[in-house]
């Protein structure tokens, strides 16, 4: 049973220029919860229809925005911000219901949220333009920045809220107006910005949440000519799929895909520490996040050490629902995701890997998996080549710096590495030659807003949060003035 402080959070509606309504042809979508498999909520599945008059409302509201400064946009941000933390307990409790996470984990993702409302409302405040030395004496170049206009997102049910914030608060600062598709799994956690956002004083039409089907609600959203922006985060598939949509109308696109995460230790690093950044890495979320440690690549002589150890620490984690207090690992996604673990780990077996730990469903049944450890891993197999997107961590062996680096490239993503050395020479040469958009050194946590986060290769285009975030919904226009 869901209880919240303030029930009106939990909104089953959608936001659409200011307004809560119901799907126009009655439709809905049921929210499960992951733990129990009891259905929820219901919301509406809106058509392409109302996608269509969420974008028209956006485009007549957004004009109004723009003009307005940065500093008075800024302090409709922070308020939306206040609200967000006032009602951090709350909101965390609707993310757990619907997305499974542990209750600490959702805190920690409501306070994430927020943080890049409050960056981006200062960032809002610094979108210098610049002055270009003329080459001609009669005449001046100005460059300034403008918003984009009305924007689109799809996001994932990994991270509910962050990955929402992380997307409209660059571009509410930077004078857009946004329409934002939340997975299928997880609308609760969306609609109930949504209230905190109308509560702040976001003008109607700023600031829409539309459930429904992905592919009526995507295609309007990727076809629609007044859309001048996407920003997507989920599979490299759709993102694909997505980006050919959005060609015809010449969209930008900021696209933060799939990952396959190395994790590279070498025979210098501090093993405590490789194993602490290991855990922080592989089992946030129970090992579903985009940069989720996927590949271990141990050097030879520290193989076993870091093995047992990690193994070791992996008997400490507790699974279970995630409102039980002391949980760390909750359930997966669904029985999809639980199938995609199986069958990588039997795949890893059918090859010739030992299974540590786990390698079983948990007995608490539903979509529920013991965190695992996998030995003898070779590139070969599949959990070496796909995301795993759950609680399994494969180890594999490499001899010498140039087989780590040559190992750790061999992918088609390029989002997240991470490196543990001691030896600083080797930080730099590895961390240079890794081919991905994310290096962390002797750190397994590597998210936070003032920091550019994106991909290379098959893991997307463009970066989110940091300085540089915002410049993602805002083109540049450059003035000639004559004298
Ligand atoms: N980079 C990341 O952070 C993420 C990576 N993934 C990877 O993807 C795998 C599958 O997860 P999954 O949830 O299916 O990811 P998807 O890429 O399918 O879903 C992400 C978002 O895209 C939407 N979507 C799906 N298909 C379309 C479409 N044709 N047009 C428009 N929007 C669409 C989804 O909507 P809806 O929910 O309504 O289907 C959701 O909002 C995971 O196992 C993981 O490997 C997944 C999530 C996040
Ligand atoms: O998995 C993702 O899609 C985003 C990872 C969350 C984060 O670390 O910011």
């Amino acid at each position: 049973m869901l209880t919240l402080n303030n029930p009106a959070l939990l909104r089953t509606e959608c936001y659409l220029n200011g307004e809560w309504v119901t799907a126009d042809t009655g439709d809905t979508l049921s929210v499960t919860n992951p733990a129990t498999g009891k259905i929820i909520a219901t919301v509406p599945a809106c058509s392409a229809a109302q996608t269509r008059a969420a974008i028209d409302g956006a485009a007549l509201a957004q004009p109004d925005w723009r003009k307005r400064t940065a500093a008075a946009r800024a302090k409709v941000l922070h308020a939306w911000h206040q609200l967000i933390l006032a009602h951090q307990e709350d909101l965390a409790q609707l993310m757990t219901a619907e997305q499974g996470k542990p209750l600490a984990e959702a805190r920690g993702e409501i306070a994430y949220a927020a943080a890049f409302i409050q960056w981006f409302a200062e960032e809002g405040k610094r979108t210098y333009g610049d002055v270009i030395p003329s080459p001609f004496p009669n005449s001046r170049i100005v460059v300034i920045k403008e918003p984009v206009g009305v924007c689109a997102a799809i996001t994932p049910w990994n991270f509910p809220t962050a990955m929402i914030t992380r997307k409209v608060a660059p571009a509410l600062a930077a004078g857009c107006a946004m329409v934002v598709k939340p997975a299928e799994q997880t609308p609760l956690s969306a609609l109930a910005l949504a209230v905190l956002a109308e509560q702040a004083g976001i003008p109607a039409g700023i600031f829409n949440v539309i459930t429904g089907d992905p592919r009526v609600i995507g295609g309007e959203l990727t076809a629609n000519e007044k859309v001048r922006k996407l920003s997507f985060t989920g599979s490299t598939a759709v993102g694909r799929l997505l980006m050919q949509q959005c060609a015809p109308t010449l969209k930008k696109l900021s696209l933060e895909l799939g990952g396959n995460a190395p994790f590279i230790v070498f025979d210098d690093a501090d093993l405590d520490a490789a194993v602490a950044g290991a855990m922080a890495s592989k089992y946030r979320n129970s090992g579903q996040t985009c940069v989720c440690a996927n590949r271990f690549l141990v050097q030879a002589s520290v193989y076993n050490a870091f093995a047992e150890k990690l193994a070791q620490a992996v008997t400490t984690l507790k699974v279970g629902h995630g409102t039980e207090v002391d949980v760390t690992q909750g359930p997966l996604i669904d029985e999809a995701a639980l199938c995609k673990v199986e069958s990588l780990i039997a795949d890893a077996v059918a090859g010739g890997a030992n299974i540590l730990n786990g390698g079983r469903r948990h007995a608490l049944g539903g979509t529920f998996y013991v965190p695992t450890v996998l030995t003898n891993v070779l590139p070969t197999m599949r959990v070496a080549k796909e995301e795993i997107f759950g609680p399994v961590a494969p180890l594999f062996k490499f001899e010498t710096e140039a087989e780590a680096i040559q190992m750790a490239n061999d992918t088609e993503f390029g989002l997240a590495a991470y490196v543990y050395a001691r030896d600083i020479g080797r930080v730099w040469r590895v961390s240079e030659a890794l081919e991905y958009g994310m290096v962390g050194i002797n750190s397994g946590v590597i998210s936070t807003e003032v920091a550019p986060f994106g991909g290379q290769k098959s893991s997307g285009l463009g970066r989110e949060g940091s300085k540089y975030g915002i410049d993602e919904y805002m083109e540049i226009k450059y003035l000639h003035m004559g004298l």
